[in-house]
């Protein structure tokens, strides 16, 4: 209600300057009734009236029809309340203006403030005004993902420029832009394709940068130190003797077709707890394993969902989304399970110390010993270590899984590698069926030589991203800070120049090629933010591989089968992969 006072003393004094009042007042009137808010009451009090002549009474059908009364303004009323009309016109408009300011300034900062003509000229998917190429990949399942990037090259060539609204994405595929790209010293900071699994991961190793980065990475090269992987040699040895029986006890069940993903992941899971956390899991399924595993590869898939769906890139809208809950919900089931290996851990601290004194501090420590003597001395807190624990577990366990997953399926259909394999061991064993030494996996060659081409046909971290925080040139493209860089570690590997007839299967290529591939064969990734794990990794595979092809014959249960790739935190298989186990 907004109440019009009428100062008397300020009456006009003729009729003649009521009617000049009422003139300029009416004209401006007319203009401003259109914009009075017809929700404003305007309240004259009749009384303040009463002593005006006729005269100088003047009635607005406007105002009447605005306001659904009839209103007789004495000439100062209608000074008073088309003054107010005034101010509250320009309130609006200052308030239009700062609007018009704001969207102007957003517009410019999520569309505009980025601007490198040099990225605009390379090629690469259409973009829309102002969106760019955010609406490509939206809908796509992510067996369609990974269809379409696979496509990108083939359309547009080695080196292509994407952009996201404000965001450009430079995606490089030749040995020459990766090894610039990874080479470079202070550009060591993950994209932001990676920010989406701090929730989960934190800043642990993989995710952090800077000061925070070198100092963990410092804190932990020494768990991957080689006399760490002899110690560790004893635990491969056992779990991939335990895989076998496990494999022999359901041939004699007679189930000799197994979807190898999951049986291999359990394995991978155990030695990683096993080596790494120093916690011996125990076979057998327990609710928190299991919850660890199916949350684990959901949180993977829950990832490239919000991915796909721009408008899910506010914590704010993903939070308050059905994906967003489901993911809060796995992130507590895998926390669960992690958290109750570091208090296990803890809780055998003391024997670790006793351990240490007796060995005069020769003793070499787990990873996860290692954090929590950084914890003991300050240098770490338990989130720390958490997220610490959950980056091992996931990188030191899914990414072996899949490589052996997909090593397994290409095996079973080269029955003439597995036949080499076995030669050579049996050129190191005989007839003994006792495990190897450190010493003997590396006599190997063949072995090795089968895993680096499994790992160059099926890279179990498909593609890698950073964030540029310092410039550089590529030829003539300037790639700004700001920029992101999409490294394509599967596309690389497939480079005809390099590998010829990259489709097939040829363990041979890596004894002629011995070490020297560069920037073509990258499956750990290389510069300084390499695989921290890559030599336990391949321990790992060797123990594996080696024990299994020593005991069984492998056969595809379907000749020619290719699985369909999806894009996911590894790669990994839409479709379960079988394979047909007999014994030797
Ligand atoms: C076949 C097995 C593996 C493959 C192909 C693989 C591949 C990779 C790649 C490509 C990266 C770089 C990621 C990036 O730049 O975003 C990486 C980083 C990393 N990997 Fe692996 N990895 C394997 C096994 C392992 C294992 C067994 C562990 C631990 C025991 C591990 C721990 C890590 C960690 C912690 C990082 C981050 C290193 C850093 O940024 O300093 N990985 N891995």
């Amino acid at each position: 209600m907004t109440s019009i006072k009428i100062d008397d003393d300020a009456e006009p004094e003729s009729i003649e300057e009521a009617g000049i009042l009422e003139a300029d007042v009416g004209a401006r009137f007319d203009q401003q009734l259109a914009n009075i808010d017809p929700k404003l009451k305007i309240d004259i009090d009749p009384q303040s009236h009463r002593d005006l002549r006729p005269e100088m009474m003047f009635i607005r059908e406007e105002l009447r029809q605005a306001k659904g009364q009839t209103l007789a303004l004495c000439v100062k009323c209608a000074i008073v309340l088309n003054n107010y009309c005034d101010f509250v016109q320009i309130i609006k408009m200052l308030w239009e203006i700062a609007l018009c300011a704001i969207i102007i300034y957003l517009i410019k900062h999520f569309f505009f403030s980025n601007v490198n003509p040099s990225m605009d000229k390379l090629p690469g998917p259409p973009r829309k005004f102002l969106l760019g190429s955010a609406l490509e990949f939206v809908g796509y399942t992510q067996t369609e993902m990974f269809e379409k990037i696979i496509e990108f090259p083939k359309l547009y060539g080695n080196r292509i420029g994407v952009k996201v609204f404000n965001r450009y994405i430079l995606h490089v595929y030749t040995p020459k832009d990766i090894e610039v790209v990874l080479s470079h010293s202070r550009n060591i900071t993950k994209n932001i394709t990676y920010e989406f699994m701090k929730p989960w991961l934190g800043t642990g190793l993989l995710l952090s940068t800077g000061a925070k980065w070198h100092k963990r990475r410092k804190i932990l090269t020494p768990a991957f130190h080689f006399e760490i992987l002899k110690n560790f040699a004893k635990v491969f040895e056992e779990d991939s003797r335990n895989m076998v029986n496990d494999i022999n006890s359901r041939l004699k069940r007679g189930a000799d077709v197994l979807d190898v993903m999951p049986f291999l992941s359990d394995y991978t899971l155990y030695t990683i707890c096993e080596t790494a956390m120093g916690t011996k899991l125990g076979s057998g399924d327990t609710q928190a394993k299991l919850d660890y595993k199916k949350s684990t590869l959901s949180i993977g898939s829950l990832i490239m969902q919000r991915l796909t769906r721009f408008w899910l890139h506010s914590d704010f809208t993903f939070y308050l989304s059905s994906l967003g809950k489901e993911f809060k919900k796995c992130l507590k089931d895998n926390f669960a399970f992690t958290d109750s290996v570091i208090e296990e851990r803890r809780q055998q601290k003391a024997n670790i110390t006793k351990e240490l004194k007796e060995t005069d501090g020769k003793k070499r420590l787990a990873l996860l010993d290692l954090l929590l003597e950084a914890e003991g001395k300050g240098e770490m807190d338990l989130e720390g270590i958490r997220e610490e624990v959950n980056t091992f577990m996931f990188e030191g366990h899914d990414t072996t899984a899949m490589a052996l997953t997909f090593g397994l399926m290409l095996l079973a259909e080269h029955r003439k590698v597995q036949d080499l394999i076995y030669e050579e061991c049996i050129s190191i064993f005989g007839n003994s069926d006792r495990t190897a030494t450190t010493a003997e996996l590396a006599e190997m060659k063949y072995l090795e030589a089968t895993i680096k081409e499994i790992l160059r046909l099926y890279p179990s971290v498909p593609f890698i991203g950073r964030l540029i925080t310092e410039d550089f040139y590529l030829d003539e493209t300037h790639v700004t800070k700001g920029t992101e860089v999409v490294v394509h570690i599967y596309d690389v590997h497939r480079n005809e120049e390099y590998f010829p007839e990259p489709e097939l299967f040829r363990p041979e290529r890596f004894l002629m090629n011995g070490d020297k591939t560069h920037f073509s064969y990258i499956p750990f990734s290389a510069g300084p933010r390499n695989c921290i794990g890559q030599r336990f990794a391949m321990q790992e595979m060797k123990y594996m591989l080696s024990d299994i092809i020593r005991h069984f014959i492998l056969s595809p249960e379907k000749m020619g089968f290719r699985p369909k790739l999806k894009t996911d935190l590894v790669l990994r298989s839409s479709e379960p992969i079988y394979v047909k186990f007999s014994s030797r």
